[in-house]
């Protein structure tokens, strides 16, 4: 489903460049959800612009459902993108002069879709996130966790391969991020979506069945040794790879 092989990157500064990612190395199942953890600065949004093809990587490659995206052009990735990948972020990004209902639509205009089909399928997705009776509201009237639902119901229009969720509880208070991870969780049992959550917060990775971790651009995980060597043993106890 997506598989991230040896992944570097480094950005330019001044004469010299700075990496950033260094051998990053996973795969992730079709129907798995995932947790890519670190702290900041360690490259989890570097790692996601890459996998997400905002950005070409300086070495390695990423294969989404099979496609290198990588090696696309700025047009074939941004076909790709659209109906291959779903995102959601933490500042939800609705637009607000558009109701719920057209927010969740609007991913499938660009795919030519009649109205009466979209609509219908927007109202089913909405009422699976728990907003049946909100899809004519604005999202300002709508609580944080309500658009965060919102949100969630538009990255899922496309039935992209993967969705990626930046920091998706950032915005909002303790009981809201449980159930907004309570639904993430519901969507992956239940509908099979594979989800990578990009989290600084041990809570949130803890909920997921398997936790990446990244620290200063390497990929932690049981058996990398060479990373391992790089973190001192106390800060190398809480890591690793965790699957069920
Ligand atoms: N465009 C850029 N040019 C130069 N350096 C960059 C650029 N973007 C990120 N970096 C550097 O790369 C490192 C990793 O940054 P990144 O934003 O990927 O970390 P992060 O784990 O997402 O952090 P946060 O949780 O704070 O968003 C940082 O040291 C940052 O300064």
């Amino acid at each position: 489903m997506l598989e991230v092989q040896q992944l570097s990157h480094s950005f330019p500064s001044g004469t010299e460049s700075t990496q950033v990612l260094s051998g990053i190395d996973f795969r992730v199942e079709r129907g798995e959800m995932v947790a890519l953890l670190g702290s900041s600065g360690s490259g989890k949004s570097t790692l996601l612009n890459l996998m997400a093809g905002l950005m070409k990587p300086t070495e390695g490659s990423i294969l989404i459902a099979g496609r290198s995206i990588d090696k696309m052009s700025e047009n074939e990735l941004a076909v790709f993108r659209r109906t291959h990948i779903g995102f959601i972020f933490q500042a939800y990004e609705l637009i607000p002069h558009l109701t719920v209902r057209e927010n969740v639509e609007l991913p499938l205009v660009f795919q030519g879709l009649r109205s009466k089909v979209r609509r219908e399928k927007a109202i089913e997705l909405l009422t699976r996130v728990g907003l049946a009776g909100k899809t004519e509201m604005f999202p300002s009237q709508l609580s944080g966790g309500q658009q965060q639902r919102v949100s969630i119901a538009r990255s899922l229009i496309t039935e992209p391969a993967v969705v990626f969720a930046d920091e998706p509880t950032g915005n909002l208070d303790t009981k809201t991020e449980a159930e907004i991870i309570d639904l993430l969780i519901e969507l992956n049992e239940n509908s099979g979506i594979t989800f990578v959550i990009v989290t600084h917060e041990h809570e949130v990775a803890k909920r997921t069945k398997r936790i990446i971790q990244l620290r200063d651009g390497y990929l932690v995980e049981g058996g990398a040794a060479e990373a391992l060597a790089d973190v001192t043993a106390a800060e190398a106890e809480p890591l690793t790879e965790v699957r069920p």
